[in-house]
């Protein structure tokens, strides 16, 4: 991480002045670049629409040239989000203090008035949604030596948050399309909003459930425990979509297929995992290393959290340190299943609630927006449900 003669804190008064949390947050962060708005409007071309690279929930993101010569994608938060600023700060506490060649690398940020950007450096081949599942819009050919590495760049990355770094970091939001693709199609992790630091003495931490559904680990949704075990459930997902071609959700696909780790699971049962690799592919992979790894997306989606792999044993399982064993693999946990609970406790079964409201292009219309898990499960929408405590 590269310092600079000026600390963080330095630089954000007026913001701090009018908001005490954000305060609270800004005294723990010690070395992160701050550029200023002016600097970032030259470096993008005054933000304009021909520079723009995408649209994420909080905010649109342009492609910049720095002065120091360095290409940056820089993420401009929507001023008035105030959830938006909360991880803003939250992504500027994780990524700023670390560093791996399977994370996105943060330059800097911009905190100036209600302007809040993230400066990272730019990476030059989108993510996994918008290619490898994107439905043809990418010319990236993706064959099955340069998935195998992405699986395993991915795992090294994840692994490394979860095991090496003190505290620990629960990213919470392992997605296809929080997965950026360098020029040479080395992944790299983003997106660190969501992101919880948690000491080593403690097992999980309570939260806001915030996630994608179609990656959401069911037991995250319903408890809202942050554990490891939730982001190595939507790993597995993510791997299985990686092997398959596939997106998580196909509501176009017939009832029974319309999930893809239900098919998986079915596919495993029935001992055709081979059938599930994709079929674009046209059969040039290698068969054995590559039903390995749909069952590793098998191991770390099991419905028991405990029987899900760490990180580091899946790295070693993905690179053949460790064997995969078939008769250790269970039933995952499946999205419809948290569907099935939903409409029960709609009826009012279930002692406890869940009341769910969710973002999508704009994060401040997001509170008190009911959303029907039913309804809205083909989407990959990113969510957040939260527990009324009263009930
Ligand atoms: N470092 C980067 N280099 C190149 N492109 C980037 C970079 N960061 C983001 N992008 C582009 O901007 C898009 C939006 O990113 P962003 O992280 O804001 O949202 P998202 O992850 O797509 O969605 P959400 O915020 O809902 O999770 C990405 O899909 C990608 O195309």
């Amino acid at each position: 991480m590269t310092c600079f003669p000026f600390l963080f804190r330095k630089n954000v008064s007026p913001v701090a002045k009018h908001d005490p949390d954000i305060n609270e947050e800004l005294s723990g962060i010690q070395n992160t670049r701050v550029y200023t708005y002016k600097e970032l409007k030259i470096a993008s071309d005054n933000f304009s629409p021909a520079n723009k690279i995408g649209e994420g929930g909080f905010g649109s993101v342009y492609k910049g040239l720095l002065k120091n010569g360095k290409v940056a994608a820089i993420k401009v938060l929507s001023a008035e989000s105030r959830q938006g600023v909360r991880e803003f700060m939250t992504e500027i506490n994780v990524i700023s203090e670390i560093e791996h060649e399977n994370l996105v690398k943060l330059y800097g940020c911009c905190v100036e008035g209600n302007q809040r950007i993230l400066v990272y450096n730019y990476l030059e081949n989108n993510s996994l949604s918008q290619t490898l599942l994107g439905s043809g819009h990418s010319n990236i050919y993706f064959d099955w030596k340069t998935r195998s590495r992405i699986c395993i760049g991915i795992a090294r990355g994840l692994a490394f948050l979860h095991e090496e770094v003190r505290p620990y970091i629960v990213h919470r939001d392992i997605k296809a399309s929080n997965i950026l693709l360098d020029k040479t199609l080395t992944p790299k992790i983003s997106d660190f909003g969501l992101a919880k630091l948690i000491p080593s003495h403690m097992t999980h931490a309570s939260t806001r459930v915030a996630g994608t559904i179609g990656y959401l680990a069911p037991e995250y949704a319903i408890r809202g425990q942050v554990t490891r075990k939730a982001d190595i459930y939507s790993f597995g997902v993510l791997l299985v979509e990686i092997v398959s071609g596939r997106c998580h959700t196909n509501t176009r696909l017939p009832m029974g297929e319309q999930y893809i780790l239900e098919t998986a699971w079915e596919v495993f049962q029935r001992r055709e995992l081979a059938g599930l690799v994709d079929i674009s592919l046209n059969g040039d992979f290698d068969a054995e290393e590559a039903c390995k790894f749909l069952k590793i997306g098998l191991l770390c989606t099991q419905d028991t959290p405990k029987l899900r792999p760490p990180m580091s044993s899946v790295v070693k399982m993905l690179t053949g340190e460790m064997d995969v064993d078939d008769s250790k693999v269970t039933k995952p946990g499946l999205i419809s299943d948290l569907m099935d609970l939903k409409v029960r406790e709609e009826r009012g079964d279930a002692d406890r609630k869940i009341s769910s409201s969710y973002s999508t292009s704009s994060p401040s219309d997001s509170q008190g927006t009911t959303m029907s898990l039913v309804a809205s499960s083909a989407a990959s929408t990113t969510f957040t449900i939260k527990y009324d405590q009263s009930l």
